[in-house]
C-alpha cells in the first residue's frame, strides 16, 4: 500500500482546512476503512468522494474491481492522474474533477469516502437515497446524530431522515491526530446498509418535511410542535390533525418518538390536515 506521508510529499500539498482538506495519514485507520464494508457488499464499483492525495483510493483499489474518485481540487486531480496512471490505464480507476455535490454519479455499487465535512449533510442525503451500502467518515458529533435512537440527546431530524433509508452504525471513532492537518474535532466512521423502512409513508417528501418541522420544537409537546410549525410542514389545518391523534401521544415530545410514529402522524396529516386543493403534496 502507498504510504500516506509519501503521497502528501509527492503531491507537494498541505491540506487546506478552508477547503475541507484533512488527509488521513494513519495507516492502520486507512487499512481498516474498506474492511468496514459489510461482508455481502458488491465491491465491483466503489465511489469515493473527495479523494485528496489518494491514500484511501489506493486501499479501495485493493478491494474493488473499479473505483471512481471525485475530487474538486485541480492540483490534487493532476496529482492523482499522475500517481495512479497505471490503474487508470488498466481501466480500474476513473478520476473525475468537480464538485461532488453536482457531478453525475456513475452506477456504483458502494461508496467509501472520507467526506468533506463542510457539506456532510448534503453528501449524506445525496448518497443515502441511492440505496447502496456506504462506509463514510464524518465529524463524530454528526455521526452520533445520524445513528441516534429515539429518546437520546442526539436523536433528531438527522437521525429520523437518515434511518429512513438505511441501518446506520458507528463502526469506529477516529482521533484528530489521524489526519493532516488535524481537524478541530474527533471523527467517526459510519456504516450504512440500505433497507426499506419498517413503516410506510404515502408521500416521502411530506414525511421528511414534517419531521424537519416538528424537530424545530423537539422539547415542546407534539400538540404544540404540530401547531407551531405549519409554516414549515405545509399542514393547512393543524386542529383537524390534532383531533385525530391520541391524547397520550399529543403530550409526548418529538425527541422521544420513534420514526414509525412520525410516519403514522404524517399519514394522518396528509389525510386530514390538507386543504383538498393541496392534499397529497407540500
Ligand atoms: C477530508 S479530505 C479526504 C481526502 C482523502 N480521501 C483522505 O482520506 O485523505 C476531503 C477531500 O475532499 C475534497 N473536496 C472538498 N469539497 C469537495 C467537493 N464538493 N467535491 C469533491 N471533492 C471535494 C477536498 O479537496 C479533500 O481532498
Amino acid at each position: 500500500m502507498r504510504d500516506p506521508d509519501g503521497l502528501l510529499a509527492r503531491a507537494g500539498v498541505r491540506g487546506n482546512p478552508d477547503r475541507d482538506q484533512h488527509f488521513l495519514i494513519d495507516d492502520r485507520v486507512l487499512d481498516r476503512v474498506p474492511e468496514h464494508l459489510d461482508a455481502d457488499t458488491d465491491r465491483s464499483h466503489i465511489l469515493e468522494i473527495g479523494a485528496g492525495t489518494g491514500a484511501l483510493t489506493d486501499r479501495l483499489l485493493a478491494v474493488a474491481d473499479h473505483v471512481t474518485a471525485i475530487e474538486q481540487d485541480g492540483k490534487l486531480v493532476s496529482f492523482l492522474r499522475q500517481e495512479f496512471a497505471d490503474e487508470i490505464d488498466a481501466g480500474r480507476l476513473t478520476v473525475i474533477e468537480g464538485d461532488a455535490l453536482n457531478v453525475e454519479f456513475p452506477e456504483y455499487t458502494a461508496s467509501v469516502s472520507n467526506l468533506p465535512y463542510g457539506a456532510s449533510s448534503e453528501f449524506a442525503f445525496r448518497l443515502l437515497p441511492r440505496a447502496k451500502p456506504t462506509v463514510l467518515m464524518f465529524q463524530r458529533e454528526f455521526a452520533e446524530r445520524m445513528a441516534a435512537a429515539a429518546g437520546t440527546d442526539e436523536y433528531g431530524r438527522l437521525s429520523v431522515s437518515a434511518q429512513h433509508y438505511a441501518d446506520i452504525e458507528i463502526v469506529e471513532t477516529v482521533p484528530r491526530e489521524a489526519f493532516s492537518p488535524p481537524p478541530e474535532v474527533e471523527s467517526a466512521i459510519v456504516r450504512t446498509i440500505p433497507r426499506e423502512p419498517e413503516y410506510e409513508v404515502a408521500d416521502e417528501e411530506f414525511f421528511l418535511g414534517f419531521v424537519t418541522a416538528v424537530f424545530t420544537q423537539r422539547r415542546k409537546t407534539l400538540r404544540n410542535a404540530i401547531r407551531n410549525t405549519v409554516h414549515i410542514s405545509g399542514i393547512d389545518d393543524a386542529a383537524a390533525v390534532i383531533d385525530q391523534l391520541d391524547e397520550d401521544l399529543l403530550r409526548r415530545r418529538p425527541g422521544k418518538l420513534p420514526p414509525s410514529i412520525f410516519a403514522e402522524i404524517a399519514t394522518v396529516a396528509l389525510e386530514y390536515g390538507m386543504d383538498p386543493g393541496t392534499r397529497g403534496g407540500t
